[in-house]
């Protein structure tokens, strides 16, 4: 029910759709209210004109048009209904079949749909309704359903393959669920808004196959139908007599109805598919706003590459935005090593990729500033954009081994970057692809693998080559390492960072390993609830965490050196990112809270000392510091 209200909300188009649908549904059910003849009774003059006792006028055997679509609508409309059910049903039911037992099963589902793809709709209609002749309205039915069920199952099909390789269904599998709570529970809550859609194009598809058939005479006409309808309107030569109104009259309510149902099916498509129209409408008033926008003037920007102001980014989703990020404010120096931190779910990834253009729907940057080297990302053009990737900063994430393609050579690969940037020479693609693989300690000869024949290690070695390849002045690395074990990922660590003061480039880490960052940082910000919550020297923020929700961070990670102890986590959970947050974030997990003043005023950074800033009322000179002491007292007990 919220699903649906959330897509009429949001989408006029399914809201005019359902309108239309819902009034002729009304004067379907409702027909008697709204004429006193029968549809069938042949009672009354032929061929009179519409107006007086026959809104519509009549049929040339005398029937009152207006009853007949009034009440030929009823199994006009049943017909749409009954057909998206069945054929919807099949789909599903083929579609998950064929994607969650895969094998057999899907190339015996896959032959099938592509016999029914491969035969031409309307012959088989015709022969198919030629078998099931004079079974009335079910026959209909049945026949329409079964030449229309093979679409939808095909994208369903699809969309539920995609599916079960997701993450969360193969751990379902791995947990030993069954497979109706997979299918059921994990699998189909994901493709309902691709089922609601294939329900209304293939209602769609019913009631023009219907209209069809029975023009063609193939349908049963002794009942009333919009087709029906058609068929004795052009059986009797309608428009030959002048009565154009018995034609236009079912022709118009076919195509209302059609209109109907295909405005709600763009409406579910705008809503649950990649929300495009919603991101689309973000990034152009943003692009708009950046149009106007006056370069960056605040602190510290002369000395940044990467200069991000209030930069307010997340996701929309049915159930609402999801703010991820919220007025974030950062810099990154020229060959800074840049640590960012903080629970999962805290909006780093997405701070990371709003920033550098690369946050793909249903993600939207709703505001803010982000300059690399004073150019402007968030206004660039798709193609300004194009050819500042790679060059002038690249992206290394967690998965990124998996952006190699598994049947091309190493060497095409890493090639490729520096081809797409007009780097042409054979000698010297050859020279580079050698330089950064001896850079990221890969032997040479690997270049002429494919990426089978390389350990994940080695995977993500090239990749990082890659980043590498044309010297940009900012590599953002999301967890580049988490997926590899501890001795190669800290391998790796040391040769980016040798890579990065050799090159002079600056470099944004990621990780929730706090520990790995102190080490490994010149500067560390940490991230709660989608806003940078402190900002310091990695040293200061080992020695001495000012937030408690960084304290709380270093002492639920071992130290670096000295005996070992119990660690502990921290109790609670973050807000959710879809509501708004008064006053700080952390209150209720924070052992210092003050009540009335953290939970109530607007969070504001505080300078604790030059370089260290901290987003916590602890540190506000307006808060009586007796108060402060007795907070800080409760915390350490
Ligand atoms: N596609 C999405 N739709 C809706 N919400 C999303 C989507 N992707 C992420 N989020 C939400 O945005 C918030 C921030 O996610 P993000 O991945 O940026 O956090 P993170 O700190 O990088 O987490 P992790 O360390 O686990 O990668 C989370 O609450 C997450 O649930």
């Amino acid at each position: 029910m919220n699903g649906v209200i959330t897509i009429l909300r949001r989408s006029p188009r399914a809201s005019l759709g359902l309108g239309i649908l819902v009034t002729l549904v009304l004067l379907a059910l409702l027909a008697p209210a709204f004429t006193a003849h029968s549809p069938t009774s042949q009672a009354y003059g032929t061929w009179l004109k519409p107006g007086g006792a026959h809104l519509l006028g009549t049929t040339a055997l005398g029937q009152d048009i207006w009853a007949q679509l009034l009440y030929g609508a009823r199994l006009t409309l049943l017909i749409g209904f009954a057909v998206g059910l069945v054929a919807t049903a099949i789909a599903t039911a083929m579609g998950l079949a064929a994607a969650y037992f895969g094998g057999k099963t899907d190339e015996a589902i896959n032959v099938l749909l592509n016999v029914f793809l491969v035969l031409p709709g309307l012959p088989l209609l015709i022969i198919a309704s030629a078998f099931l002749r004079g079974g009335g309205v079910w026959s209909i039915i049945l026949v329409i359903s079964l030449t229309g069920w093979a679409w939808g199952a095909r994208v369903l099909r699809s969309q539920a393959l995609a599916l079960r390789n997701r993450d969360f269904v193969q751990a379902a599998v791995a947990s030993g669920e069954g497979a109706g709570r997979i299918i059921f529970a994990e699998m189909l809550p994901n493709l309902a808004g691709l089922i609601a859609a294939n329900f209304f194009g293939t209602a769609l598809y019913a009631v023009l196959s219907e209209a069809g058939l029975a023009f063609l005479g193939m349908g049963d006409v002794s009942q009333v139908t919009w087709g029906t309808m058609l068929y004795w309107a052009q059986a009797k030569g309608s428009l030959l007599q002048g009565a154009w109104w018995w034609v236009a009259a079912p022709g118009l309510c076919i195509a209302l109805l059609g209109t109907a149902f295909a405005l709600i099916n763009f409406g579910i498509d705008e809503v649950t598919n990649p929300r495009v129209m919603h991101a689309n409408k973000a990034t152009r008033v943003l692009r708009r706003k950046h149009a106007n926008a006056a370069p960056l003037a605040s602190p510290g920007s002369a000395q940044s590459l990467l200069a991000i102001r209030n930069l307010d980014a997340g996701y929309v989703t049915p159930g609402g935005n999801v703010r991820a990020v919220r007025d974030v404010s950062l810099d990154v120096a020229p060959g800074e090593f840049l640590g960012l931190a903080g629970e999962s779910g805290c909006g780093k990834s997405t701070l990371a990729f709003a920033a550098t253009r690369l946050l793909d729907a249903p993600g939207v940057v709703f505001g803010g500033e982000a300059r690399l080297a004073g150019k402007d990302l968030l206004g660039l053009s798709p193609e300004e954009l194009r050819r500042v990737r790679w060059k002038d900063y690249s992206l290394v994430f967690q998965a990124s081994m998996n952006i190699l393609n598994p049947v091309l050579k190493v060497r095409e690969q890493v090639y490729d970057a520096m081809q797409a940037h007009g780097i042409q020479d054979q000698a010297k693609l050859e020279a580079r692809a050698r330089e950064l693989f001896q850079l990221v300690g890969i032997r040479e000869d690997y270049l002429s693998a494919y990426p089978h024949q390389l350990s994940g290690g080695m995977k993500q070695r090239v990749v990082i080559a890659i980043a590498l390849a044309l010297e940009p002045k900012l590599v953002v690395m999301d967890e580049p390492t988490t997926a590899l074990d501890v001795v190669v990922q800290r391998q790796i660590l040391q040769e980016i960072d040798a890579v990065r003061r050799r090159l002079g480039i600056s470099i944004v880490f990621i990780t929730h390993d706090l520990s790995l960052l102190v080490e490994m940082s010149d500067r560390i910000a940490i991230m709660y609830a989608g806003e940078v919550v402190e900002e310091a020297s990695a040293s200061a923020i080992y020695t001495h965490p000012k937030h408690p929700y960084t304290r709380k961070l270093m002492s639920a990670f071992p130290p670096l050196e000295g005996p070992r102890e119990r660690r502990a986590g921290i109790p609670g959970r973050p807000p959710a990112l879809s509501q708004s947050i008064q006053g700080c974030p952390f209150f209720e997990r924070c052992p210092s809270r003050m009540p009335g003043v953290c939970n109530e005023k607007p969070l504001q950074k505080f300078d604790e000392a030059t370089g260290h800033s901290v987003a916590c009322f602890l540190y506000d000179p307006t808060v009586d510091p007796q108060r402060k002491e007795q907070h800080e007292a409760l915390a350490s007990d």
